[in-house]
């Protein structure tokens, strides 16, 4: 999917903006407030219906309006022509819209657009909760494998009538229970399945990445199921009944799985920079990039906010060059067009100036 045409109204600092991106690289620079983050987080809405930088929807909606829309044309990957849009008004009721149809399901609109965001926070990924890892896992499989979702959907759901059996002191090893506990296993195991073998795609293209980002390192990384390493789940929960009894939830399975990695046999924090932990995440996301482009056949969307944020050039130029190679549309936003002197070199891109909430094409 390649967006060929992007309208915003009342986002942030944004009144209306339209812009043509090109299919491979469009740069946006402006002062700092000028508006830059606010296209790549208008942009980040249709792959995700959410932002990335807030939990408050009407922060995102300009002051003194009503709601925001993002409204994108764009080709598939048999070129046929497509209309996308994402809209969302104060009383926090969004809107989707697929070729004029409209829906309030995401899942439809963001599987469409599938998209990566990488910002100086995005360290997050290494140091940040378990949780992080298995959204970047389960991003990948939600793109790539269809039903994922509804398996994830699943599992939670079960996961949730199992922590309400805890919470009212049910043991789970008993006969009455038995049914809910098979059912638990049963979605837990096939949800857990599939993740390992993501993962186990994931590894050799991420270690490619790895060696040319950190050649100086010996970078490993390795899928933690969530429960012990040598027992099934079914006899893991056994052993923690009691326990998950007392604590009220269930503390092994999928939920608590881990995408662990390590630098010179010790966790990547422990060892590598900020600027070396961005240049780890950069050879995660750019394995998944590559993953994606070949389960799929088809391309995604990279967003870059502040790409000049600790990466030095050489990296920066690095980054961008292997996205593009993977004919990855990207955007990026860049303080000082110093930052990107490099990209003299790309013939097919765009430069955008923004300034005050606005978008000109230079
Ligand atoms: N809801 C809103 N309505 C109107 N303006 C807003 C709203 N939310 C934020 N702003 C303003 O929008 C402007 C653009 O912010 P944005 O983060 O996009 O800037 P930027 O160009 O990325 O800046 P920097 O280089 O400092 O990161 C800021 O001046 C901010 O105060």
């Amino acid at each position: 999917m390649k967006l060929d045409q992007v309208q915003l109204t009342n986002f942030r600092n944004i009144k209306s903006a339209s812009f043509s991106p090109s299919s491979s690289l469009s740069v946006f620079r402006g002062v700092n407030g000028s508006g830059k983050s606010s296209i790549i987080e208008a942009l980040y809405y249709l792959g995700f219906g959410r932002s990335f930088r807030t939990g408050k929807p009407s922060s995102v909606i300009q002051h003194g309006e009503e709601g925001f829309s993002v409204f994108a044309s764009c080709k598939d990957e048999n070129d046929v022509p497509m209309k996308l849009g994402f809209q969302r008004s104060r009383s926090d009721s969004f809107l989707c819209s697929i070729n004029g149809e409209h829906s309030s399901k995401l899942s439809k609109l963001v599987s469409l657009v599938p998209t990566q965001l990488f910002t100086p926070q995005s360290t997050d990924l290494i140091i940040g909760s378990p949780s992080e890892r298995r959204k970047f896992c389960d991003w990948g499989l939600f793109h790539v494998e269809h039903g994922f979702q509804k398996l994830a959907n699943q599992y939670t759901k079960v996961l949730k009538h199992r922590n309400a059996l805890l919470k009212q002191g049910a043991n789970l090893q008993r006969p009455e229970n038995r049914y809910w506990e098979h059912i638990f296993i049963e979605n837990a195991e096939a949800l857990s399945k599939k993740r390992v073998a993501y993962v186990e795609s994931l590894i050799p293209i991420f270690e490619r990445y790895a060696n040319e980002f950190l050649p100086d390192f010996d970078v490993v990384l390795s899928y933690q199921k969530g429960w012990e390493k040598d027992a099934s789940l079914a006899e893991s929960l056994v052993k923690k009944s009691e326990y998950d009894v007392k604590m009220g939830h269930t503390t092994s399975g999928p939920h608590k799985a881990d995408v662990r990695l390590k630098v010179n046999g010790v966790n990547a924090q422990e060892l590598l920079s900020r600027g070396q932990l961005r240049m780890a995440v950069a050879a995660l996301q750019m394995a998944q990039t590559a993953l994606f482009n070949s389960l799929t056949n088809r391309k995604s969307i990279f967003l870059l906010d502040d790409v000049g944020a600790e990466l030095d050039a050489e990296k920066r130029e690095r980054f961008i060059d292997g996205l593009l190679f993977m004919d990855t549309q990207v955007f990026v936003t860049a303080i000082e067009s110093s930052q990107l002197e490099f990209i003299q070199k790309y013939n097919e891109k765009k430069m955008f100036h923004v300034e005050h909430g606005s978008v000109k094409e230079e």
